[in-house]
């Protein structure tokens, strides 16, 4: 009777931890316990067992394709790099290859040089106070769980969201990262992205669609938005409007690890606040390059190609896959492949 029972139990934690077998979904979630119980190791598809995530863990990233670790960053690294921010606003200091991005509103009006008119920097690969972020070993055990002990740190961003011109433009249309990636298989590619403050929104939180990183990269293009689009913010043409959309609140220090399918955007901020966040998405070093050519990728290798050229003041022909291959910084482990 009891063994009936216990088996019973057995099959549903099974089912409820294999939804590909084509059970049907259950709404109780088994316990650590339960799960422990469990004589037959259980399979995940898109993280690695080191020890760290707790199969509740697992089992919401294969369900969701994003995972929520809270104050996983001290206040006084995060104040470090907003220090280091402020510094290279202020031009105290010079990044090699660092993109600076002001917000569209601002970018074609009047010229400030301060913070207020940076709404992103990107490729900070050279600066050695914000890249202390991508080597934190709390960061680097989660990201461990999704690609491996092999570590690219492939692309580095401080975003500083400013306070809505009025135009909408601080939103960022709903996208898949891999859209900018000539990088595979996606499941090896993780982003952390780490709450400088409170992020609700009132200042354009995270914006995420669970589940969709099991689906397949979408056509991206620039959004059909009145107020004008930021360069390079392109949109999934069509997603499913329909789709649950869940606001990621974060405090201060956390973070949240997120699959390069999952789709995702971030709403405008209504405060006149700075909204600050520091991200790096990272990839298997065992990733390969792919070529874009007669894929839906073309639209942005041909834009990133044509910025990357005028930067360097290049003419010869340049690839997607270039401008990954200089950017790449080798974090833990072994450089192989990418
Ligand atoms: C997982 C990844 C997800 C993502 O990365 S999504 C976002 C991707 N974003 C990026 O890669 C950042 C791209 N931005 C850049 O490369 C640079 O900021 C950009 C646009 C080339 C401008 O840099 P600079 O050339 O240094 O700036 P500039 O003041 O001399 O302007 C040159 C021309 O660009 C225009 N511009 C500047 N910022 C812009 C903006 N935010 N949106 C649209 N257009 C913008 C600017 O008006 C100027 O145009 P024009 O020559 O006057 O017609
Ligand atoms: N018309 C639109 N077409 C496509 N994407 C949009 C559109 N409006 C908003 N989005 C995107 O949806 C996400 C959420 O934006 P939105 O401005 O609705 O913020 P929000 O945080 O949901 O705010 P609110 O509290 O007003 O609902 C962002 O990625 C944004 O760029
Ligand atoms: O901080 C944000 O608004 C998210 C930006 C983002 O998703 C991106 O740049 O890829
Ligand atoms: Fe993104
Ligand atoms: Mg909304």
């Amino acid at each position: 009777m009891q063994e009936a029972a216990s088996a019973a139990r057995l099959g549903t934690i099974l089912r409820h931890l294999c939804p590909r077998t084509g059970a049907a979904a259950l709404t109780a979630f088994p316990t650590s316990a339960q799960i422990a119980s469990v004589k037959h190791p259980v399979e995940f598809h898109y993280t690695l067992d080191n020890n760290l995530l707790t199969p509740e863990q697992r089992h919401f990233y294969d369900e969701n394709g994003y995972l929520l670790i809270k104050n996983l960053v001290s206040g006084e690294d995060i104040e470090r790099f907003r220090n280091q921010f402020a510094k290279i606003c202020k031009k105290e200091v010079q990044v090699p290859g660092l993109i600076i991005m002001r917000d569209v509103a601002i970018a074609k009006s009047e010229f400030v040089l301060d913070q207020k008119a940076v709404t992103k920097v990107q490729d900070f690969q050279e600066d050695e106070e914000l890249f202390r972020y991508c080597t934190m070993p709390q960061i680097l055990k989660y990201v461990e769980c999704f690609t491996g002990p092999n570590i690219m740190a492939m692309h580095t961003m401080l975003i500083n969201k400013p306070p809505d011109s009025g135009k909408k433009s601080s939103r960022h249309p709903m996208h898949q990262d891999l859209h900018y990636f000539p990088f595979r298989p996606a499941d090896h590619i993780v982003c952390a992205w780490t709450a400088m403050e409170r992020i609700d929104r009132s200042n354009g939180c995270l914006v995420v669609l669970p589940g969709t990183h099991k689906g397949s990269l979408k056509q991206h293009d620039y959004p059909d938005w009145e107020g004008g689009v930021n360069k390079m913010y392109h949109g999934v043409r069509d997603y499913n409007k329909n789709l649950p959309r869940v606001h990621l609140v974060m405090e201060k220090g956390d973070t949240v690890f997120f699959h390069p399918l999952l789709i995702h955007g971030s709403g405008m901020n209504r405060t006149q606040g700075f909204r600050k966040a520091i991200s790096c998405h990272y990839a298997s070093a065992g990733c390969h390059y792919i070529d874009v050519k007669g894929t839906s990728q073309e639209n942005i290798e041909k834009e990133v190609v044509g910025i990357a050229q005028r930067k360097y003041g290049v003419s010869t022909p340049i690839t997607l896959k270039d401008t990954w291959m200089v950017r790449g910084r080798l974090v833990k482990g072994e450089r192989t492949n990418l």
